[in-house]
């Protein structure tokens, strides 16, 4: 049985239409991901399942318990937000062990069970620390261990990550999911990041436009997009129509559009040996970009620009307007 289910969820604002039809399953210790653009809904279903926002119709259940119409506290979630809103006058463990002060836990008890929390999220030590002391992370982290140690049933993150500088950012997100592991607990994350949605997540929902366009683990949603929206969104695909693609390689398929990831196409300067599963066709770079070791090349290919991204590891390198030849494997592109 599904320890979240949320069954046919709709939300308006007015006459906005946020949320349509929206069916969500998590097991137990899940880690899932809501992934889409800037307003495709992803708060907002956030804030329903917390309990924040009402649902204008549909249902919420939580560890077999209809919650639909209960307030946030009788939901039993912990919630991490963009913004750390630690309590700044408190010290670190004042603001994690406010929520069972609260609760009216006994002293003794609140003591040993932040001490443990602070173990949790590698921030022993720093217990005295006020907010203003602690770099973006720590108050992160600090920010997750106040969610958790109330012992909630699920864990609700809305972007933790994006006020953070990149390098620390990669280290929250193997940390974020150390601790999602440790503690088991069910845990939905809301990204715009695909990057950081693959490395996290068990299941990842593509959201667009109020609408969950696709649910699946992260490497079959890389592989097998099922919409031009999620190839655009989560691969970096080139997405061609499919009259587009057959004038380009005289290819057989089915589908009104055709989508390649860059890196399985390659690059030479000369026309390949290729058998009859490997389709060629001849073009002339239009722009190169070099991200860390890949090198991004567009490449006009007839009425179409085609991306391409090559491991950068030898002094090769195409300029604008060379000619090149392209080629890819049949079997390396998605109809859709
Ligand atoms: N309380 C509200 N009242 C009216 N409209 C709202 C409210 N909350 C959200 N919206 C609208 O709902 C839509 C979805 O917003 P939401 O914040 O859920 O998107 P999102 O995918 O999380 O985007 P972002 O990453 O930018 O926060 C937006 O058009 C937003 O303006």
């Amino acid at each position: 049985m599904s320890y979240i289910a949320l069954e046919s969820i709709e939300k308006r604002f007015g006459k906005q239409h946020v949320l349509k039809n929206i069916h969500l399953e998590l097991g137990k210790g899940e880690f899932a991901s809501l992934l889409g653009p800037s307003g495709c809904g992803k708060s907002t279903l956030l804030r329903c399942i917390a309990g924040l926002e009402t649902v204008t119709s549909g249902s919420i259940c939580i560890d077999g318990i209809d919650v639909t119409g209960r307030s946030p506290k009788e939901r039993a979630v912990g919630m991490v937000f963009q913004q750390y809103s630690l309590f700044p006058n408190m010290t670190v463990e004042q603001n994690i062990g406010f929520g069972l002060k609260m609760m009216h836990v006994p002293k003794q008890e609140i003591r040993e069970r932040v001490r443990a929390m602070l173990d949790t999220v590698a921030l022993t030590g720093s217990e005295k620390k006020k907010p203003a002391q602690l770099s973006g992370g720590m108050q992160q982290r600090v920010a997750l261990a106040r969610a958790l140690i109330t012992r909630p049933k699920v864990l609700l993150l809305d972007e933790p990550l994006s006020a953070i500088d990149a390098k620390l950012r990669k280290d929250l997100q193997t940390e974020i999911r150390r601790i999602q592991k440790e503690t088991n607990i069910t845990t939905v994350f809301v990204t715009h990041d695909q990057s950081e949605a693959m490395l996290m997540s068990d299941t990842i929902h593509i959201m667009h436009e109020g609408v969950i366009e696709q649910s699946g683990c992260p490497s079959d949603i890389y592989v097998a997009p099922k919409t031009p929206f999620a190839a655009g969104f989560i691969g970096n695909y080139n997405l061609l129509s499919a009259a587009a693609f057959q004038k380009l390689t005289a290819a057989e398929i089915e589908g009104e559009n055709v989508a390649i990831r860059p890196e399985v196409i390659g690059i030479s300067k000369e026309k390949p040996d290729c058998d009859e599963d490997t389709i060629c066709a001849q073009g002339v770079v239009v722009e190169s970009l070099l991200h860390g070791n890949i090198l991004s090349y567009q490449v006009r290919c007839g009425d179409c620009i085609l991306k391409t991204d090559v491991l950068y590891r030898t002094v090769d390198r195409f300029e604008n307007n060379a000619p090149v030849w392209l080629c890819f494997s049949g079997k390396d592109f998605v109809a859709l």
